[in-house]
């Protein structure tokens, strides 16, 4: 597929949402939370899954690599529960891990919830392109974005992705060079 958009992935992973069973409030959250942000034009590529590690991956890499998304949102699956997967999934198509989001997105989250820690959420970098994961928890979406999301924006133009502009009023991002 020819790069001519800004494309972001939004995956969420949720077995409850993925049968219908509630609304993808995570998802959508993600959306509106980039949408506030992000000045330059984007298109989203949104996929709702199911807590299996398999399609986790495949679902990935259809979004890295196919899509060719340069940043990709999950949420979801986190945590310790038995199907809770979507680290390990992440670490599977990465090359190269970005532990500090993980970490801090932890220690964001834990003004909020003395449960952030029971999050696994992690981010790394499949080639040119940036995972990161949140937790399920509808609230959990504007806490941890507005966390790591000002060194996002450096960290796609490290890797020589698509220069991404941002509202100041919304957020405020660092960019050492400019
Ligand atoms: N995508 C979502 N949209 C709306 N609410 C969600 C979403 N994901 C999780 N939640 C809410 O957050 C709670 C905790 O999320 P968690 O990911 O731990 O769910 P879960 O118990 O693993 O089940 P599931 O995988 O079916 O979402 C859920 O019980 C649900 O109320
Ligand atoms: N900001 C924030 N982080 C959070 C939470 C939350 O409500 N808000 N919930 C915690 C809880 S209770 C769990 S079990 C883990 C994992 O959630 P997940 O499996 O839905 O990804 O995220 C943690 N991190």
């Amino acid at each position: 597929m020819k790069n001519d958009k800004i494309r972001i992935g939004i995956l969420t992973v949720s077995d409850r949402a993925s049968q219908g069973i509630y609304d993808d409030i995570s998802g959508k959250a993600i959306e509106q939370t980039l949408a506030e942000y992000l000045t330059s034009p984007w298109e989203k590529v949104y996929r709702l899954i199911p807590d299996e590690q398999i399609l986790i991956e495949q679902t990935l890499i259809e979004l890295t690599d196919e899509m060719q998304c340069c940043l990709v949102v999950t949420t979801g699956g986190t945590g310790p529960a038995k199907r809770d997967v979507t680290p390990e999934a992440t670490e599977a198509v990465c090359d190269r891990m970005m532990p500090g989001f993980g970490e801090l997105m932890r220690t964001e989250s834990l003004k909020y919830v003395p449960t952030a820690i029971l999050s696994r959420q992690t981010a790394g970098l499949r080639g040119q392109r940036l995972i990161v994961n949140l937790p399920g928890k509808p609230s959990a979406i504007r806490q941890c974005l507005d966390a790591v999301f000002p060194a996002i924006p450096y960290c796609i133009d490290l890797m020589e992705g698509p220069y991404l502009e941002v509202n100041p009023e919304a957020i405020q991002v660092f960019r050492p060079k400019a």
